[in-house]
């Protein structure tokens, strides 16, 4: 057996005054293309998971994010072919700005009901029961 590559990424579920959910589509030509996932990223080389999601709200959706509206949810643990996904996910409904879509990705607000009609990764699937216990239908 090979050695395992643990990756670690934190998503965040940004919940609006509506109590719903924002998705972001990844873009062509990525891994998983066309799937619908929580916004976030890879933790690089000396961060702090939080500093990661932050950075990754700034460059992605133009949003600044305080570490204190950063509140753990869940995480999801996944084997992926290539790599072992360990993915936080935070919850956040408070931040300064308005979320863009500056990478050019597709963005959906979805109510937590409706996380299933949206096809995302294998990994996120486990994800879902804990936002609509957290969010309600
Ligand atoms: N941001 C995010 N990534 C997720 C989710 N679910 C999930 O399996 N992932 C996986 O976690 C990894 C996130 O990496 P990323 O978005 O920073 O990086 P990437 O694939 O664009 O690769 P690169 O930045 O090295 O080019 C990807 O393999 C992605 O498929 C999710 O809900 N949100």
């Amino acid at each position: 057996m090979p050695p395992i590559k643990l990756t670690l990424v934190v998503a965040v579920a940004l919940i609006d005054t509506d109590n719903r959910i924002l998705l972001a589509q990844r873009p062509e030509g990525k891994q998983l293309a066309g799937l619908w996932e929580f916004p976030g990223g890879k933790v690089e080389p000396g961060e702090r998971p939080e500093e990661t999601l932050i950075r990754e709200l700034r460059e992605e959706l133009g949003i600044a994010v305080k570490e204190p509206c950063l509140a753990p949810l869940t995480f999801a643990s996944y084997p992926y072919e290539t790599f072992h996904l360990l993915m936080p996910l935070y919850v956040c409904r408070r931040w300064d700005g308005f979320v863009q879509p500056l990478e050019g990705q597709a963005l959906k607000w979805v109510k937590a009901q409706e996380l299933r009609s949206y096809p995302m990764p294998p990994a996120d699937e486990p994800l879902i029961p804990f936002l609509v216990d957290l969010l309600g239908p």
